[in-house]
Order: C-alpha cells, then structure tokens, then sequence
C-alpha cells in the first residue's frame, strides 16, 4: 500500500496584513516565480445579476474602467502588497495567471478579453485577444473568458467561458491552434461532448505539463475535466459526491508526486460544506478537506511552496492555508 505524507491545511489568522486595505470582489490569485501572492480584484465594481444583458453584454461599459490598482502582488510571508497596478484599464476582473517568465495573463468578462502583460504590469498589453466589449463564439472571439494556462514553448490556453463551453490553444503569438471540448453551439447539453456531457462554465484551468494534461473546474457539472496537451482530447474526469453540485477552482503542484487543489462552490439549498480538496493527481483521489471552517464563496485557488491561497467573492477575502503542525499519514 502507498503511504504519502501531507497536511491538514489551515487557515492563517491576519493574513494578508491589514495594510492591504479594502478589496473588491476578489476574482484570481496567482504565484510569481519570487513566491508573491498576486490577486485580481474588481475595485468597486461588481458582478450582479443586473450586470449583463440577455446577449451577455456588459451593461456599465460608460461608468468606466475600475479607478484604483486591480492587481496587487503580497509578500508570502508578511502578507504586505510589495507592488500593484491596474487601473484605468479593467472592467470586470477574472482570471489572473502568472507564466514562467513572469508575463501577467488576465481575462476580463466584461470586455470579453484576454491579455499578455510584461512583469509587473504596464500600461499595455503585449497581447489582446477578443474583441472589446463584444461577446461571441466565434474562434476569434470570446464570451466571459475565464482562465489562462500557459506552457513554457509559450502556447497558451483559455477556458472560454460563461457562455461558452470549449477551451481555446493558442500559440505565443495568439495563433489559434485548437479547440478542447467544443460541441457545436446548439447542441443539446449531453451530445457531442466525448465524456458524455459537454461542460458548464469551464471555470478555472490547471496545466500538468509533466503529465501531459491540462484539467478545467467544469463549474456547473461538479468535476474536473482533464484534456491530452498532446491530442487536445479529453482523458478522463474526477468527481467526488464532496464536491457538491459546482466545483469553483483548480490549481495543479507537481511536489509530491502530482496534487491537485481545488475548492467548490455554495449551492442553494446548501447540500455540501464548501470547502478545499486536496487530490493525488494521478488517480484523483482525495488526500485531505480544508479548511476547519467553511469557506462561504471561493471563487479561485493558488498553490505554491509557501501554501494554498484561496480567494473569495463576498465575503471578499484572501485565504492563506498553511501545513499545521500535525502531520497525517495516509495510508492508500
Ligand atoms: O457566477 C457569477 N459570478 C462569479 O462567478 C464571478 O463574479 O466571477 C454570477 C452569475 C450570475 C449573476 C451574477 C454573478
């Protein structure tokens, strides 16, 4: 039997440090290759159900883009912001990735847009895809991206979206190289889709590039969807009855062996605590739940060294877990 040694995860009590002042609704978190926390916040405004229209317009383009810094970079240790940036620039904040060369990749769901940008920000992008403020399910369009993951040859991926149900491959110069998971648009929700049923919000992605697989949080279905980086087929799902019905965010560690973090979502009546997961990557079994107590809407999940960040929208929070002390074996 294979016995692997982890944590419990726990919550670190005045983390990130008070200096940090009031957040908006907190949408991404990321690591940069120094360890910093970096999370994606909406500033002042916020995602209702008034926001967008029947054609998932956004409907507050002439309020303007959010005045203060909507990404800030926080000392893993202290929890203090060592740098930010981002105004003027984002609507509604939503996916925040950092890639290993440090280049920012954000999705705003509002403009309906992905965006490269250089280390540590700057006032323009060095990539846009998506066209502003416009909504569509063509292949050079987006509506309410979600996600970005990023192989070191520079390809990158988009979960595209709310309205949407596929993953966008691209490469480095935003060439498109293929589509994972698209069935045709009318479909019905159980055809085309090889695993049985397509997706509902691919919400969230984590990139295997050891394992040669790229997972999303397929949000509204409760699983994780894992694609071949190779084929671009799907290769399996992962499902667990704790889940619950909405499974929020995943964030792939190759350190011990292969682990995959997630967190799910609230659902109405509350069936499931919402909660983190911590899964052996390999074969998507759950090595431990955190934390103690609940989360209320965890929106993403980072992972690092240091420990496992969440992020939540209303309360607007950000969660540092660490190992705690006591250490469970578990035996398999
Ligand atoms: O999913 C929603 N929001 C979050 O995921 C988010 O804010 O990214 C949402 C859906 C309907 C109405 C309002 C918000």
């Amino acid at each position: 039997s294979q016995s692997s040694l982890h944590t419990a995860l726990r919550l670190v009590e005045g983390w990130p440090d008070k200096s940090v002042g009031s957040l908006g609704q907190v949408a991404g978190v990321g690591m940069d290759s120094s360890g910093n926390v970096v999370i994606f916040h909406r500033g002042d405004h916020v995602w209702d159900a008034w926001t967008f229209d029947s054609k998932r317009q956004y409907r507050e383009k002439d309020k303007g883009p959010i005045s203060t810094d909507t990404v800030i970079s926080l000392n893993p240790q202290t929890g203090k912001p060592v740098h930010q940036w981002g105004r003027d620039f984002f609507y509604l904040p939503h996916g925040l990735t950092l890639d290993h060369e440090d280049n920012v990749w954000v999705t705003d769901v509002a403009m309906h847009q992905v965006f490269k940008f250089a280390p540590g920000g700057g006032e323009r992008p060095l990539l846009t895809l998506g066209e502003r403020f416009v909504p569509n399910w063509s292949t050079d369009h987006f509506c309410q991206p979600t996600d970005v993951a990023v192989e070191k040859s520079g390809d990158f991926y988009v979960s595209d979206g709310y309205c949407n149900s596929r993953i966008l491959k691209f490469d480095s110069t935003g060439k498109l190289l293929a589509v994972l998971g698209e069935v045709s648009h009318d479909a019905a929700p159980d055809q085309g889709f090889a695993l049985g049923t397509q997706m509902v919000i691919p919400h969230s992605l984590a990139l295997a590039e050891d394992r040669q697989q790229l997972c999303t949080a397929d949000r509204e279905n409760g699983r994780v969807v894992c694609f071949s980086t190779v084929t671009g087929k799907p290769v399996r799902t992962i499902q667990h009855p704790e889940f619950g019905e909405r499974l929020f965010a995943i964030s792939y560690s190759p350190s011990q062996g292969g682990l995959l973090h997630a967190v799910n979502g609230p659902t109405d009546p509350p069936t499931t605590p919402v909660q983190g997961f911590t899964m052996r990557f390999g074969d998507g079994e759950i090595l431990d739940t955190w934390p103690d107590q609940a989360f209320r809407n965890p929106h993403d999940v980072a992972c690092a060294s240091s420990g496992v960040y969440v992020v939540e929208i209303g309360p607007n929070k950000v969660w540092k877990l660490e190992p705690s002390e006591d250490q469970i074996s578990v035996k398999k």
